[in-house]
């Protein structure tokens, strides 16, 4: 019997939803588990092929942390890795790899975790629970988490709702886009933050799309960000300008998320973020990536 288990990809933020609003898009990391005498790590691909084969690698961290959870013994297995999200571009490859991992293991285990529990450990495990959480539940997710456990709303992305997003050529660490961060904030610009956090988790709950361009307004991280991401400024200005509904930094960058609403044009969009990318020299793809409302899969191959 080989669990086969497939986690979305995910846009955290989505401006000022820092660390507790993502949203999940249709490219998965698949891995394959299959309960033979030892264990055994295959990461399958020319963008897995500098990831561990041993038990570091993060899927099997996963598999470990769920199974400690439940209080049961993880036997021995072939573990198969393959990620069609890019690493360390801002689309919750960490995430989506945690995810698979730990829901393979649930599977394994008989389900001793129920969605609540995976998603508290997920969030644990990565830290926050925007990428996590869309990961794990598909759609939009809003969340809090206090270190341990979330309280989160699942929501379906508006139906209209479509996402542009540009993935350049160059890899950022999220831990380098956190260090840049300063500690502290002035009143000013938390009010700000708190009420365009809040009219985005609203803009999303109604899929009132028109309230976009100013809610995904962000003081906190872009600015700071920007310096790590060559024309990032002005693509977050410019796109609304051009079509997009709203723009946004992906995750930790250096990903770009513009939303647009469906049978729009968006040539001028496109050809305004080529346009921005090439004068700072940044080798990117512009890609229109469907939203997944449906989160982690399974699915058990008995014959194999
Ligand atoms: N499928 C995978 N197998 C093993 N390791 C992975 C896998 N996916 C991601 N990783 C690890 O996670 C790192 C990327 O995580 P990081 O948090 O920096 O970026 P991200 O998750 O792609 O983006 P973001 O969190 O900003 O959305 C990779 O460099 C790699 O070490
Ligand atoms: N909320 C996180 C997402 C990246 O993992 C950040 O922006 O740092």
């Amino acid at each position: 019997m080989t669990i086969e288990v497939r986690a979305p990809a995910s846009s955290a933020n989505l401006g000022p939803g820092f660390d507790c609003v993502g949203i999940s898009f249709a490219l998965y990391t698949t891995v394959r588990v299959k309960v033979q005498d030892a264990l055994e790590i295959v990461p399958i691909g020319p963008d897995l092929q500098d990831t561990p084969r041993d038990e570091s690698n993060i899927v099997y961290q996963a598999m470990l942390a769920l199974s400690e959870a439940a209080g049961q013994q993880l036997p021995p297995v072939r573990l198969e890795i393959e990620s069609g999200i890019p690493l360390a571009r801002g689309l919750g490859s960490s995430a989506a790899a945690l995810v698979a991992g730990m829901v393979a293991a649930n599977e394994l285990l008989d389900r001793p975790l129920d969605t609540q529990s995976l998603f508290d450990l997920a969030s644990r495990l990565e830290g926050h629970p925007d990428n996590a959480g869309a990961s794990l539940v598909g759609g939009a997710v809003v969340a809090t988490f206090d270190g341990q456990g979330a309280k989160y709303l699942q929501f379906q992305l508006p139906e209209n709702l479509r996402a542009l997003l540009v993935v350049p050529q160059y890899a950022l660490e999220t831990s380098k886009a956190r260090g840049i961060l300063p500690d502290t904030y002035s009143r000013t610009d938390m009010v700000f933050q708190l009420s365009h956090a809040a009219l985005l988790a609203a803009g999303l709950a109604s899929g009132n799309l028109a309230v976009f361009k100013e809610a995904m307004r962000d003081r906190l991280h872009q600015p700071y960000r920007a310096a790590l991401v060559p024309g990032l400024l002005e693509l977050l200005e410019g796109a609304p300008e051009h079509g997009a509904l709203g723009a946004a930094l992906s995750g930790a960058g250096p990903s770009v998320l513009c939303f647009y609403e469906a049978n729009s044009d968006v040539s001028a969009l496109k050809a305004f973020l080529t346009g921005v990318l090439e004068q700072h020299g940044v080798t990117a793809l512009l890609e229109e990536l469907p939203l997944d409302n449906a989160g982690v899969q399974v699915s058990l191959h008995p014959e194999n």
